[in-house]
């Protein structure tokens, strides 16, 4: 397996504060990941990290086989980055940034860059500073993407985009790249944009990585089951591998399920029960689940 992202106990500390714990990661490449968390997790300091734009206090990795601490040009040639918060020269137009940066890029595509400035309706004349907070994220995919890289690392990069927007960003992250092959590592804390368009996702609380899953084995095989017995069960019904979480809720049993579905489903339709019912979780629930540590 090659690892377009492989991060190994990094680690970063701002005085007291822990923001990046012992993150090991590793990223197959041409995946679309989506990195979970709520404000504050650790985030961006994770991936300010694997640019080389922050040292780690310990630990290391390769990003497309290239050391991070090594801040190779060659690297930065084959990622392409979109920051949570773009800092672009205000001075510019958005043609003027656009030639500026090409010169920086051996395979920048002066075609990708036009047909998305056109599709984002991006005004070539107009200045940065004028540009509202979702335009220039606009901008700066446009800018990512014109060098065709290799890996997009995109920092919440639907934050500053409407509704409408916001799909057609990520139908452009899904068309261009997920079918080019290229791997896509986005942040985020808007789960239903995560579960739309990733195949593989992290979960990431307080610097800590709490959860690494493929999206189709999630929605597949994580459920909850929701039974109501005829009479109360033996305690070691729900002793079984698979099994994560019991909450009773009025007369029914909630079961949340990570594993052997099939199996536990068998186990409990051979005890008299009125109601078995199996339920899907979404990501959402999850992510609520595992943040509130029930399970
Ligand atoms: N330069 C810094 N100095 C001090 N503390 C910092 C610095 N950068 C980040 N932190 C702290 O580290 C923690 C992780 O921050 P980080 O920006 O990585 O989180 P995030 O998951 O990207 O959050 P958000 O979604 O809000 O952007 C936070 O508690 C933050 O306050």
């Amino acid at each position: 397996m090659h690892w377009a992202i492989d991060l190994q106990g990094l680690q970063k500390t701002f005085g007291e504060k822990v923001a990046v714990e012992d993150l090991t990661l590793q990223i197959p490449e041409g995946s679309i990941f989506g990195f979970l968390g709520p404000n504050g997790a650790g985030k961006t300091t994770t991936i300010k990290m694997m640019l080389g734009l922050l040292r780690p206090d310990q630990g290391g990795g390769k990003i497309l086989g290239h050391d991070i601490a090594q801040h190779s040009v060659a690297l930065r040639q084959k990622v392409g980055y979109v920051a949570e918060v773009q800092s672009l020269y205000e001075y510019m137009s958005v043609e003027g940034i656009l030639e500026f940066c090409r010169p920086f890029y051996p395979k920048w595509n002066r075609q990708i860059a036009d047909k998305y400035l056109k599709f984002f309706d991006l005004p070539k004349k107009q200045q940065i500073k004028n540009l509202s907070k979702g335009m220039k994220t606009q901008l700066a995919l446009v800018i990512a993407m014109a060098p065709e890289p290799e890996l997009l690392i995109l920092d919440e990069p639907t934050s500053g985009l409407d509704a409408i927007n916001r799909q057609e960003f990520l139908r452009i992250v899904l068309e261009e790249l997920a079918v080019q092959g290229r791997t896509v590592f986005f942040s985020s804390h808007l789960l239903h944009d995560v579960e739309r368009i990733a195949d593989h996702v992290a979960i990431i609380n307080q610097g800590r990585l709490i959860e690494v899953r493929d999206v189709d084995q999630l929605k597949t095989t994580v459920k909850k089951i929701r039974i109501v017995f005829q009479h109360e069960p033996k305690d070691d019904l729900f002793s079984f591998p698979g099994v994560v979480n019991v909450v009773k809720e009025g007369s029914a049993y909630v079961v949340s399920v990570e594993d052997n579905l099939q199996e536990i489903l068998q186990r409990f339709k051979s005890v008299p029960h009125f109601t078995l019912d199996v339920i899907d979780r979404n990501l959402e629930d999850i992510f609520i689940e595992k943040e509130r540590g029930d399970s």
